[in-house]
């Protein structure tokens, strides 16, 4: 075969890879062998039962705890590895979204949206309330919301709050825990369209960690089931369906799950 006929398909970009991740806190052991890696333009949603490790597992992606083994890389680079001009360099790669959006109560939403951008001190100051209220339009909030409080917002409102200081860098990785907990359904399902349209918009790659069964099934191009220490599934929603284990069979078989893969079929 001539050189000139020999393809290779591109290998997919690994944004997120997970080798080998051992976790224990005291004698109780988390993860054991988990390994999980995620293409450029996923949006996974990693499920599992309470206190199975999903959280944990968020932070030590982004450096906030290390596993006992293992190892954890972002954008093909070991999170050990690099000076600290390198770590800061990752950090502008990814937003996270905490829980409940966990903003600054004592800053103004302007204030919380500018606080990356001024703790990493990659935008002149001067071009700080021009970006600010970019942020702001990307989420769907209006110019005047900026000098609120965290305590004058609707539970919605500070969700998109948190998500627009998660942008504020513009990152290629968005990392969500719970984002839509405590909202209503509609709510839910506003934030979800948002998610999805900066996602367009941005080129995104997603993981998010979620209990609601509605915003898997309108999000995820992929599913990573957390449980017995490792990622025991990571498929499609229709393939992870066909996984015989109990908490798959728990998870997805419950009330909620049937109705939000009613719907899902009914879309098809
Ligand atoms: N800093 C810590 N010290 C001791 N134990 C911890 C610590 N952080 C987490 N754990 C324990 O590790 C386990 C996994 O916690 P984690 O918060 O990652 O679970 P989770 O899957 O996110 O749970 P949930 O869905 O309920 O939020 C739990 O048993 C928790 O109590």
């Amino acid at each position: 075969m001539s050189e000139a006929t020999i393809t290779h398909a591109p290998s997919p970009e690994l944004i997120v890879s997970l080798r080998g991740i051992s976790t224990r806190f005291g004698r109780k052991v988390v993860h054991e062998g988990l390994d999980l890696d995620i293409e450029r333009g996923e949006i996974v949603a990693l499920v599992g039962g309470s206190g199975s490790g999903k959280t944990t597992l968020l932070r030590h992606l982004i450096g906030l705890t290390q596993p006992a083994a293992g190892s954890v890389a972002l954008f093909g680079e070991d999170l050990r590895a690099g000076s600290t001009r390198a770590r800061l360099a990752r950090q502008r790669r990814y937003g996270v979204l905490f829980q409940q959006g966990a903003l600054f109560s004592a800053f103004t939403v302007a204030e919380n949206i500018a606080f990356p951008l001024r703790e990493l001190g990659v935008v002149h100051p001067h071009e700080i309330d021009d970006l600010i209220a970019v942020k702001l339009a990307m989420v769907e909030l209006e110019p005047e919301h900026a000098v609120l409080m965290p305590a004058e917002l609707s539970g919605g409102m500070v969700r998109r709050v948190a998500l627009a200081r998660a942008l504020a860098l513009e990152p290629e990785l968005l990392l969500l825990d719970e984002p839509t907990a405590g909202l209503d359904p509609d709510l839910s399902a506003a934030f979800v369209r948002l998610i999805l349209s900066l996602r367009q918009a941005l080129g995104l790659t997603v993981v998010l960690i979620t209990h609601d069964l509605d915003t898997i099934v309108a999000m995820a191009t992929r599913i990573a089931v957390l449980a017995d220490k490792r990622i025991i599934s990571y498929a499609s929603l229709d393939d992870t369906l066909q996984v015989e284990h109990p908490f798959i069979e728990r998870f997805f078989g419950g009330a909620q799950g049937r109705r939000a893969l009613a719907r899902h079929r009914a879309e098809d």
